[in-house]
């Protein structure tokens, strides 16, 4: 057991490590995927159709392997097609995720969060519509139409003056990012779950479109009830005038990084991270790893470097040499024939006519985890000859 480990730990490479890291993290994204936003019965299905192929290999169970090789391509292909929506999602929140630049969704003080949900609580009382929103990571010029720069510092009479019923700018959503008023009178993408937003009309139809199709999230005050309804991931939920702050913090904080997400969520996501690189390790022990010593021959070139102008070699003239390598599959599998090759040089000749060489010594560019068995031929001897015409060429 601690020799098969000494084993395993030594004949690891860096491009090994490399090779984990990166299925380890496909899994991960695979995984949150999964967790966020596909349904349960997916990701079960998933998981079985998993461990079934793991078994199939392992048991080197023929049929079965032969079925998910040729059907992981039209898997591939319906997965595309189906879920084009979330890949779209997914990349876009990759491609503005804070590996790639910095959070726009700013972190906003205690006091902007408090004036926000102040107004909304008043609107609400007084049965003032109203539409605000918050976008995440992803951009959101995709999905909005319209709109006129405000630009202007958060404050609960702004946010009044323009959802006033009498206001010319009170239609459409109010866009906040950066910690300000960005934009007021944008029209949002309508959704098409109309289940969802129950009595609602037009207004909460606009917040929940948004939420389906973006990270943004979107607060709604009803005119006619005056309640407040938070859409969030592709839902619609009516919330307490008491409860909105907290929303609008956990928000805020989830957009800004790590930081301030509590202890639960950082506990479930450093399990995934886990999951995925034990995941990983797993499959590279199972499909990557291999123990087995396997021999090939290869035929590689012989090459004579900086022969002096005036001399050629005579033949007959060596000009491939036969190759036993041994190694790993792996290792056989990152080596490119065509780069091998018996060097030799050719250049200190000083008077001799006969040279001779080891070829084992000269073998070029063999990766360092194959071992050479066999040599043939395993001295290369070249007889030397002036040219024909090397007195004229000297002179
Ligand atoms: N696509 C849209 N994007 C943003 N806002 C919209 C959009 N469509 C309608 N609205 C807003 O919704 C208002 C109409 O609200 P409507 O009464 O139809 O919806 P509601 O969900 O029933 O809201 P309320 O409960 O406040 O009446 C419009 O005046 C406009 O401000």
């Amino acid at each position: 057991m601690w020799f098969q480990l000494n084993e395993l730990v030594e004949s690891i490479r860096v491009a090994d490590l490399l090779d984990i890291a990166i299925v380890a993290s496909l899994l991960y994204l695979t995984f949150v995927w999964l967790r966020d936003r596909a349904s349960r019965s997916l990701g079960i299905v998933a998981c079985v159709l998993g461990v079934i192929f793991l078994l199939a290999r392992w048991l080197d169970l023929y049929l079965t392997t032969m079925a998910f090789h040729y059907g992981s391509v039209g898997m591939l292909i319906a997965m595309v097609v189906v879920f084009q929506h979330d890949l779209r999602h997914g990349f876009e929140r990759l491609a503005s995720s804070r590996w790639f630049r910095r959070s726009h969704a700013d972190l906003p003080c205690r006091k902007i969060v408090d004036t926000i949900t102040e107004a909304v609580a008043d609107m609400a009382d007084n049965r003032i519509g109203a539409l605000i929103i918050f976008p995440g990571r992803e951009p959101l010029e995709r999905h909005v139409r319209g709109g006129i720069d405000v630009d202007g510092k958060i404050s609960q009479q702004l946010l009044l003056s323009i959802f006033h019923p009498k206001s010319p700018g009170h239609d459409g959503a109010v866009l906040i990012t950066q910690n300000r008023i960005a934009q007021l009178g944008l029209h949002l993408p309508l959704t098409t779950q109309l289940s969802q937003i129950h009595d609602g009309g037009t207004r909460h139809a606009a917040a929940l479109g948004l939420a389906e199709c973006s990270d943004a999230i979107a607060l709604v005050v009803s005119e006619e009830r005056g309640t407040i309804s938070l859409a969030r991931d592709s839902t619609l939920t009516v919330i307490e005038p008491a409860d909105v702050a907290e929303h609008l913090r956990a928000y805020f904080c989830e957009q800004s990084g790590d930081g301030c997400r509590n202890r639960e969520s950082r506990r479930v996501d450093w399990l995934t991270k886990l999951t995925a690189v034990l995941a990983a390790v797993t499959l590279w022990l199972l499909f990557a790893y291999h123990t087995d010593t396997i021999q090939r021959t290869l035929v590689v070139p012989i090459e004579y470097r900086n022969l002096p102008a005036t001399l050629e070699i005579d033949d007959p003239k060596p000009t491939h040499a036969e190759v036993t390598l041994s190694g790993s599959e792996p290792a056989f599998a990152v080596l490119n024939p065509r780069e091998l090759a018996v060097s030799l040089e050719v250049k200190d000749v000083n008077g001799r006519r006969v040279l001779s060489w080891q070829t084992e010594p000269n073998l070029v560019n063999i990766p360092r985890e194959l071992r050479v068995q066999n040599m043939s031929p395993e001295t290369v001897i070249v007889t030397l000859r002036e040219k024909p015409n090397s007195h004229e060429l000297a002179q």
